[in-house]
């Protein structure tokens, strides 16, 4: 699936019923396979394109069209900051809930229930209830649930903002393990510059005042194993160049906020 974001611009009217333009002039596609991140300071409207591509808001101006070998109409996967879970659901209810929706048969919700709990590392916890999970663990069963629906397009805002550093970076290595299985074309937002340089293929700067497009960067480095002492020097000199395009936009905002 390859998506394209054209010419898009949207205006939010706030509660004093002033006009809020957030973003503006927002041109880029997604290619086929393609894991795209979306990295920016608060306030930049990371979360509303993210929201516009998934058609869960509806842009002001221009478009977003989906290019696929088929005409079915696309299928999206959606992973939030705060997963919300069906807190009476165990995981494997809430991992094959979008496939019940569906209509899809109870023995295709077992293989694939099975096979995508088994990718995300939760096997053994099918019965569990969200409540007897660890903050790491329902992001991975909101993972699970997302894949299980074999979306044609992965959406992900801040997945893991709300886990502890050590759980977040174990769960950025299972990210790619699992995105090098199912090379879903990916569209991915975090404020976190290192996170973006990790995971993407090419990272969207964004800033703000309206939300606008700074640049796009590939990132050219293999996809896995970037960690490793060898790339250290290259990790570095993105990281610094994304800095420098966010700094004086990160502490503005750090003054409004
Ligand atoms: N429903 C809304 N009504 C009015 N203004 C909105 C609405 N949603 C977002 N905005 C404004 O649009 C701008 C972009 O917001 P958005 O949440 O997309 O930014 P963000 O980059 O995702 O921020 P953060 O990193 O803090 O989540 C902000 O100025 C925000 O106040």
């Amino acid at each position: 699936m390859r998506v394209v974001v054209e010419n898009v611009e949207k205006t939010f009217v706030d509660s004093k019923k002033n006009e809020v333009l957030a973003l503006e002039d927002i041109n880029f596609s997604i290619e086929k396979e393609e894991f795209v991140v979306l990295v920016g300071p608060s306030g930049c409207g990371k979360s509303t394109l993210l929201n516009i591509v998934g058609g869960l808001l509806s842009p002001t101006k221009g478009q977003v069209y989906f290019e696929s070998s088929n005409d079915k109409d696309p299928t999206l996967g959606i992973v939030f900051q705060e997963i919300a879970l069906f807190p009476w659901r165990s995981v494997f209810e809430n991992v094959t809930f979008g496939l019940e929706e569906r209509g899809v048969s109870k023995k295709e919700r077992a293989e694939k229930g099975k096979h995508y709990i088994e990718m995300v590392g939760l096997t053994g916890f099918e019965a569990a209830y969200p409540k007897q999970l660890s903050g790491g663990m329902k992001q991975r069963a909101g993972i699970a649930r997302a894949l299980a629906v074999e979306p044609d397009l992965l959406l992900m805002d801040e997945p893991f903002s709300a886990l502890d550093a050590q759980t977040r970076t174990i769960m950025q290595e299972e990210l790619l393990t699992i995105w090098n299985r199912t090379r879903l074309s990916t569209l991915y937002v975090t404020h976190n510059i290192q996170e973006a340089v990790y995971l993407a293929d090419r990272v969207i700067v964004l800033s703000r005042h309206p939300g606008h497009i700074k640049k796009i960067i590939p990132i050219e480095l293999p996809k896995i194993g970037r960690d490793q002492e060898k790339y250290r020097s290259q990790f570095e000199r993105y990281s610094n160049e994304i800095w420098e395009l966010i700094r004086h936009d990160a502490e503005e905002a750090l003054k409004e906020a």
